[in-house]
């Protein structure tokens, strides 16, 4: 504790600063931030030693703006750390330096922890210019409690999920590498497009915005490894433009525009990363020079058309089913359910809830649609569809069980992870011979408008069905369900954000008026009835 308290006079917590483990960690100012990376280090030893397994801690703020940081703590299989300990992050990170030995005593007394136990814990960072100096705070804090770790520097975020996965494993997962990520995805991509290839559907051609950030880089690390059979042109790669600013795969789903610094020709395919590499979504102009978006649902629905026919051809009888959040598009969710016959489930916001669901089914597709999402394959899928891959025969049933292999082997089941999604798409499109219109055509998304009220207490709102109710303040849903009423096909539903302080308003009707109508409308009531401050919203147009 000697050494604890020693070091933590090195990273000093400004007083009275108060944060909160949300959604995705702690997200802020990165100058308010080295204190609780310290904290943070001194937090992943404990649940290292808690857990008798490597713990990861990732410094980025994702899709924020480039001053922002932030850090999130990765569990022993890749997954997003216990909801329980976000309570001890967050009482850490806010201890008073007089206080953090009695935190810290009160979390090691609550969880057991045996302080004999080794600890080890792996660092990751994003391209930022503080996050350098942040995660050095994370080495002080682990090396405070004399435990050991590993800095992998520069990596997305998937990418260290995924070492944690394959370390925790004992190599099960996969060579707990960089390079052994890079070479388990490729060789599943080269194994899926061979087949193209040797039908000559020609070469796979895709603009890619890496958003400035480490995305750009490790695609250009990755490149070396897939076959020539993909083409990537990288825009954003990060040499001159800023992290996020005006590009990335936020940016593009949240304005419904293409990034600047992207040269988009009718019908050429592109994707954009977000600043962490764990979101993607795809978009193409049409011949009208009409943009069009293809997010984290479109994605889904992709995948999950793919795997369901693979499915059929191998007679595997395994459930699979989708899960996605309130924001997902109402015409993605009547085609999952009415075409497609797949079971449809929506969780909160947030992956870990997404995560959850998905591992009750034998194959649990998730996405978010802002396209944070992966795959998920239970033991049993996987042991049954590997068994019929090995199988002594040259059937069409045992080609369908190797796709599905390596469609298993591609995605990156621990996080929603943009390059292995890329990867799964391109693979898909080419073994379907789809074009991303053709993709795009597989239903229309209704048009759809997300706005952003400020309020004073943004808690007052307090929801139930999976966010797309609310049962506070009175009267709240009363009025939102009379104005969803007015409008055909529309649908509305107000929550707080657990990354900002704002309460986020999503409204989808027919038409593009209506649902800009009907989320200005929704805004107003929250203003209302919510303690809104400042300006009264104003109608889009
Ligand atoms: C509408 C939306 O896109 N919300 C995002 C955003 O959460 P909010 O709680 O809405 O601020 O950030 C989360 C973390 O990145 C992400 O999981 C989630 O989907
Ligand atoms: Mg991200």
């Amino acid at each position: 504790m000697e050494a604890v308290l020693k070091y933590s006079s090195r990273h000093p917590k400004p007083a009275g600063l108060s944060l909160q483990y949300g959604t995705a960690g702690f997200r802020t100012k990165a100058e308010h931030l080295d204190h609780v990376m310290y904290r943070m280090g001194l937090l992943a030893v404990l649940r290292s030693k808690k857990t008798k397994s490597v713990i990861g801690v990732m410094v980025t703020a994702s899709h924020n703006p480039e001053e922002d940081n932030g850090v999130k703590l990765v569990d022993p299989l890749g997954e997003m750390l216990v909801q329980a300990w976000e309570v001890y992050a967050t009482n850490l990170a806010n201890a008073e330096q007089q206080e953090l030995q009695t935190v810290m005593t009160f979390i090691i007394q609550q969880e057991d922890i045996k302080m004999d136990q080794k600890a080890s814990v792996a660092i990751g960072r994003d391209t930022r210019p503080s996050s350098e100096s942040l995660s050095q705070a994370v080495i002080d804090g682990v090396t405070a409690l004399d435990s050991k770790y590993h800095d992998y520097g520069l990596v997305t975020t998937p990418q260290l999920h995924y070492v944690i996965c394959c370390r925790n494993t004992n190599g099960e997962y996969g060579e707990p590498t960089i390079d052994g990520y890079y070479k388990k995805l490729s060789r599943a991509f080269n194994e899926l497009v061979k087949q193209v290839a040797v039908c000559g559907n020609g070469r796979l051609y895709l603009n890619v915005d890496g958003a400035n950030g480490i995305g750009a880089l490790k695609l250009k690390e990755m490149e070396q490894h897939l076959n020539s059979v993909l083409s990537l042109k990288l825009y954003n790669e990060g040499c001159k433009g800023k992290l996020n600013c005006e590009c990335g795969a936020d940016y593009v789903k949240v304005q419904q525009k293409p990034p600047q610094g992207i040269e988009v020709k009718p019908l050429d395919r592109c994707c954009s990363f977000d600043g962490d590499a764990d979101r993607i979504v795809y978009f193409y102009k049409d011949h009208g020079g009409v943009f069009h978006l293809l997010d984290g649902d479109k994605i889904a629905t992709l995948i999950s058309t793919f795997i369901k026919e693979l499915l059929v051809k191998v007679g595997l009888s395994l459930q699979m089913a989708v899960v996605q959040t309130a924001y997902a598009n109402g015409s993605a969710t009547r085609y999952l359910e009415d075409v497609m016959k797949v079971p449809v489930y929506c969780a909160k916001t947030g992956v870990k809830h997404l995560h959850h669901k998905a591992q009750e089914f034998d194959i649990g597709v998730y996405f978010e649609a802002n396209g944070h999402g992966t795959v998920l394959f239970s033991k049993t899928a996987e042991d049954q569809i590997r068994q019929l891959a090995s199988e002594e025969t040259t059937d069409d049933k045992k080609k369908a069980a190797q796709t599905l292999q390596n469609t298993i082997d591609l995605i990156n089941q621990t996080v929603g992870d943009a390059i292995s999604d890329m990867l799964v798409i391109e693979a898909i499109l080419s073994l379907k011979g789809l074009t991303v219109q053709k993709w795009d055509e597989i239903y229309t998304d209704l048009p759809n408008r997300q706005l952003k009220v400020k309020v004073a207490d943004r808690k007052v709102i307090e929801t139930t069905d999976a966010e797309r109710r609310t049962v506070r303040p009175p009267g709240l849903q009363e009025k939102i369900d009379n104005l969803v009423n007015k409008y055909n096909l529309s649908r509305a539903f107000v929550r707080p954000s657990g990354t900002e302080d704002v309460v986020r308003v999503y409204a989808e009707a027919d038409t593009q008026d209506n649902a800009d109508a009907l989320a200005h409308e929704v805004s107003l009531a929250v203003f209302h009835l919510a303690g809104g401050v400042g300006d009264v919203p104003k109608p889009l147009r």
